[in-house]
């Protein structure tokens, strides 16, 4: 379902705006949309989750779906970002405010993001804007919210941004805390859904910077990580890759690079 996307379909449907009085008017600026999107959506999200999940909360506001998502979810994801990738847009190794490059190639999509200017500019230093941020992705964060249930203290969040990492082998991210988006985001806890694809990732979190004392856990393919309300400000990286630990059968379906694709979904 794209709960968050109702507001506009009021307004907009197959590309008519339907005005109060009900008179259909034609909108000559929004896409004529062949398939209903709300249909379409559970239909594509139906064969992306697995029959049998179980959330694990690892901390106030933190969940964990381990293989959450189905083979065929994961090789589409791969697919789909691959289509971004292609475009304007795509992968790139993003510098740090020293200048120093990350240890992963970056690409966003629905909003541009980056390292040094952050939320600030609407298109990279080439010029290029980011790919549209697909619906299923906007669709899988919303059901795994839902499926944490509201024990797990996370409030529902309709995201308008997807960062993408790929990580080699060698690839890492260092701690730090996800709080770029918008103050009254980040006032409400709204959650980060964070996707993980291919080679495993040892994944260190917790309410320090002190690296010792954070917990760890492994991100395999498939899994979902959400973490938000009281949690939204936690530290956490990517301490390392494990090369070559993705399921057979997920490189030879996806032919992913040897490596990790992760999608961290936010709502600005
Ligand atoms: O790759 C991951 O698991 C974490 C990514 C992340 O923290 C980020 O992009 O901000
Ligand atoms: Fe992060």
């Amino acid at each position: 379902m794209i709960r968050c996307m109702s507001s506009d379909l009021k307004l907009f449907v197959g590309g008519r705006m339907l005005k109060h009085d009900n008179i259909e008017e034609e909108s000559e600026t929004e896409p004529f949309s062949l398939i209903i999107p709300k249909a379409r959506t559970n239909l594509v999200f139906d064969r992306w989750r697995n029959i049998s999940f179980s959330p694990q909360q690892l901390g106030s506001g933190i969940v964990l779906f381990k293989n959450y998502l189905t083979l065929m979810g994961q090789v589409d994801i791969v697919n789909i970002c691959q289509k971004g990738a292609m475009g304007p847009g795509g992968f790139y190794q993003p510098r740090n405010p020293s200048g120093d490059k990350l240890r992963l190639h970056m690409m966003c999509f629905g909003r541009n993001w980056d390292p040094v200017t952050r939320y600030e500019k609407r298109y990279r230093s080439d010029g290029s804007e980011p790919p549209p941020l697909p619906y299923e992705f906007i669709s899988l964060a919303e059901n795994a919210i839902q499926d944490a249930h509201p024990d797990h203290q996370l409030p529902p969040m309709c995201p308008d941004i997807c960062l993408a990492n790929f990580y080699t082998g060698t690839g890492r991210l260092a701690l730090h805390q996800d709080r770029d988006e918008s103050s009254d985001s980040l006032r409400r806890g709204l959650p980060v859904v964070s996707i993980s694809i291919g080679d495993t990732a040892e994944f260190l979190y917790g309410h320090t910077n002190d690296e010792n004392k954070l917990d760890k856990v492994l991100l395999e393919s498939g899994d979902v990580l959400i973490f938000g309300g009281k949690s939204r400000h936690i530290f956490h990286g990517v301490r390392r890759i494990s090369p070559d630990s993705a399921p057979h059968q997920f490189n030879q379906e996806s032919m992913l690079r040897l490596g990790r694709l992760n999608l961290t979904l936010r709502q600005f």
